[in-house]
């Protein structure tokens, strides 16, 4: 068994001391069978909430109404959760309602879908009541049971499939995928919040491009801020390389450029983007036009800093329908080069440029470091304070007012 798990098989033995059953369920387990990177470990048990914070000393109560308390071991956060079926998600991880159950299966048949519904005891066995273990094998995404029941339960679990197929390159089951063409309307109910952290991880996944086919087939993608006009402009996104892309906001902008939508910064804040990577992504697609034009610039690697000239350089490559790793590693390697990094490095100071230049304070000030930095960062001049005072002084001369 991966460390992982044996790390937080403790936890199911104390349970079980105390006379409970307990086992690890849903993408923990999945992850494990396909050989993915494991994230949070989830244990469901028949020990009730209350029982659950007598047993371990450090608990967290994130929801015990919904039978979730976080167990800390060893530092380590793990949800335990009872025995339950549940309706009517009001967020992440959240029903509405819930209802506990007494045996592990009847939990399993409430869950999405069969990959997710496998659970393993604490000796590694898989237990399997929903044929989960046929479907991992067949790459297959389908609800467990009868799909109408499962999306009426939560609409977002028909998001949540086309994400796994983004994820696992897994492909969608027949009838899963016509149980979400007729009921897509359903996700017109789910919080804007969840839609957005799936449709995130839908577009970071491997085959981001098969769900977003699937997204426009099952009509999906009506019920997404500002999409539902933009079918064809979905479509013409299936063309790009996206697998190459690494951070969120990469995303975000290769969309948006896609997508030609007029006011990108109304757009993401319908989908409800934090305010620093709506700002991130408006800058990409500001910067993204002077990369087109001239390539990069001293300067403009300069102005733009390393980790976000890495992110416009991967969306300039992906936009671009080409892979250049080489491309990345001299980007890079310029940066180190370049003669400063920011403003706090250039020899000379507003105060510096006041005592040489005989006018009043003023914006003027601002233009002059700017141009000096240009003349450094371009090579053009040294960052010695004697060298930049003497530019000054002759640029001064040259251009006077219009300096
Ligand atoms: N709407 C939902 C959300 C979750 N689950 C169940 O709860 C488990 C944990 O959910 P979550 O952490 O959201 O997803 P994971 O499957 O663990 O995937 P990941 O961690 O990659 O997001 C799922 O595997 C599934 O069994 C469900 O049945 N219905």
């Amino acid at each position: 068994m991966k460390a992982e798990f044996v790390e937080a098989i403790p936890i199911i033995e104390q349970l079980n001391e105390h006379g409970h059953e307990a086992y690890f369920v849903g993408g923990s387990v999945r992850d494990l069978l396909l050989n993915r990177k494991i994230g949070d470990i989830d244990i469901a048990t028949s020990a009730k909430p209350d029982e659950i914070q007598k047993i371990f000393p450090k608990t967290i109560d994130v929801g015990v109404q919904h039978g979730t308390v976080i167990v800390l071991h060893n530092g380590k956060p793990y949800e335990v959760t009872t025995f339950r079926t549940e309706g009517e998600y009001e967020e992440y991880r959240r029903p509405k309602y819930v209802r506990f159950v007494s045996s592990l299966q009847e939990d399993l048949k409430r869950r999405d879908f069969t990959i997710n519904a496998l659970a393993m005891d604490k000796n590694g066995r898989i237990l399997d009541y929903v044929n989960g273990m046929e479907d991992l094998e067949n790459r297959m995404i389908r609800t467990v049971g009868d799909p109408y029941e499962r999306f009426s339960e939560d609409a977002l679990r028909m998001l949540r499939a086309l994400r796994f197929v983004s994820q696992l390159s897994f492909r969608l089951e027949e009838k899963t995928m016509q149980a979400i063409t007729v009921w897509h309307k359903l996700l017109q109910n789910i919080s804007i919040e969840r839609i957005t952290a799936e449709f995130e991880k839908l577009l970071a996944g491997a085959s981001a491009n098969d769900a977003i086919q699937l997204l426009t087939l099952t009509n999906v993608y009506q019920h997404m801020p500002g999409l539902k006009q933009k079918k064809e402009q979905l479509h013409k996104l299936l063309s790009y390389p996206m697998h190459n892309l690494c951070e969120r906001e990469e995303y975000w902008t290769v969309l948006l450029f896609v997508l030609e939508t007029d006011d990108g910064e109304s757009f993401m804040r319908n989908w409800k983007l934090p305010r620093r990577v709506i700002k991130k992504v408006c800058r990409h697609l500001e910067l993204l036009n002077c990369l087109f034009e001239k390539d990069w610039t001293a300067f403009l690697l300069y102005k733009t800093g390393l980790e976000d000239a890495l992110q416009l350089e991967r969306i300039r490559q992906v936009l671009q329908k080409e892979k250049n790793e080489e491309a990345i590693q001299k980007l890079q390697k310029s940066y180190e080069q370049l003669p400063i990094h920011s403003r706090k490095e250039l020899a000379v100071t507003g105060n510096d440029i006041l005592n040489i230049v005989p006018k009043k304070p003023g914006k003027w000030v601002e233009e002059y470091l700017t141009l000096v930095e240009q003349q450094v960062v371009n090579g053009l001049i040294e960052n010695n304070s004697g060298e930049i005072k003497e530019w000054l002084k002759n640029c001064n001369q040259k251009l006077g007012e219009s300096c």
